[in-house]
């Protein structure tokens, strides 16, 4: 089985996190569903246990379709509705059904995604991230004051300096946490705790579009928009209106691997490809887009496979702070071995079907 043991984990104790994966033979889903899913071959619930709390979540779950062009996946968060959860089963038909079309790098940079943990957590999450120069670090979370967030980015930066010997880099990510005025004070703050590091840019400091223009003739570092393009009716309005200079491109809310790198392109933006906190499945596509992607490329954020305690094919691993271009299968032998949990099942089912009139006909 492809499961693997956690650092923390180790040996010692016997705890081995699992995947589970389920199939749901297309022959039994109701008739709008595979008049949309028609071009997919098979489709299977997955369930990951997550190492680390992220975005108020402990485990993912989601979905994995096999189409003409190889597997895709779409892990909507719970919180979001139908009209927005379809978009990313959009973007897995899409990953499914249409080859990436080309490749421009064998490798991508990644960045290593550091949640809210305590200084030294956080350090040794940069310790073992196998050579990312890059440090994504969250900040401004409901669990967190500033004093903690400086405490989490002094010990990142020191990390860094001690592990990395070229250019390195911190990036925050507020997740649209502040107002324009906290915004200001908390970034000179976290500027100021992250030394020699230079801040590479601040991620959703500000809620609205309207903020974060207001908000970037005040500050010197730059701003990328993240929830604003990928929650925006017109990603591409929404990042020029913002007066960000950097993109965060995610294909799975933004439907998938030729939409988003359509919003890439026509952003005009320096562009980040980041993750949505799939499995190496989705992952596999967010690094081949990455690498399609024209000119170059700053760190992407796809190094999140380690933030989950199993996945459901061999893990896509960061070497020398970059991720190799490949693609990801389910591992055959954790189909239906250890089954997805009923209600989980039966929630997904409801939920496929309430998305099914949102799903694009193709
Ligand atoms: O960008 C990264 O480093 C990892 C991905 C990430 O942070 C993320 C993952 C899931 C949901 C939201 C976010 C986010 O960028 O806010
Ligand atoms: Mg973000």
């Amino acid at each position: 089985m492809t499961t693997r043991l956690t650092p923390d984990e180790g040996p010692m104790t016997k705890t081995r996190a699992t995947a589970t994966l389920t199939r749901i033979p297309m022959k039994t889903l109701p008739p709008l569903l595979r008049k949309k899913f028609k071009a997919i071959k098979d489709l299977l619930v997955y369930s990951v246990p997550m190492r680390t709390r992220f975005r108020r979540v402990t485990s993912r779950d989601g979905i994995l379709l096999h189409g003409k062009a190889g597997w895709g996946e779409a892990a909507p968060f719970w919180d979001y509705g139908p009209e927005e959860s379809a978009r990313w089963i959009d973007a897995a038909i899409n990953e499914a059904t249409v080859p990436i079309p080309f490749t421009r790098r064998k490798s991508v940079p990644v960045n290593v995604t550091v949640p809210v943990l305590s200084p030294e957590a956080a350090a040794a999450r940069v310790e073992e991230s196998h050579g990312c120069a890059t440090a994504k670090v969250k900040v401004a979370d409901p669990g967190s004051t500033l004093k903690e967030d400086c405490a989490r980015v002094e010990a990142v930066a020191d990390a860094l300096t001690r592990t990395v010997k070229r250019e390195r880099w911190i990036r925050l990510d507020a997740n649209g946490a502040w107002d324009v005025d906290q915004a200001v004070t908390a970034i000179h703050e976290l500027e100021r705790a992250a030394g020699d590091v230079p801040i590479e840019y601040v991620e959703q400091p500000c809620a609205t579009a309207d903020e974060l223009y207001e908000l970037h003739r005040l500050i010197d570092v730059p701003i990328a928009a993240d929830e604003s393009i990928r929650r925006a009716p017109n990603p591409v309005a929404a990042a020029r209106m913002s007066g960000a200079q950097v993109a965060v491109i995610k294909i799975a809310p933004l439907g998938g691997p030729e939409r988003a790198l359509r919003i890439a392109r026509d952003t005009g933006l320096r562009v980040v490809v980041s993750s949505a906190l799939e499995t190496s499945v989705g992952l596999a596509a967010g690094v081949r887009t990455a690498a399609a992607l024209p000119g170059r490329a700053l760190a992407c954020g796809l190094a999140t496979a380690s933030l989950l305690a199993a996945d459901v094919t061999a893990p896509l691993e960061v070497s020398g702070g970059r991720i190799h271009v490949a693609t990801r299968s389910p591992d055959p032998k954790l189909i239906d071995h250890s089954p997805v949990d009923g209600d989980l099942l039966s929630k997904w089912l409801a939920r496929l079907m309430a998305c099914a009139p949102h799903i694009l006909d193709r």
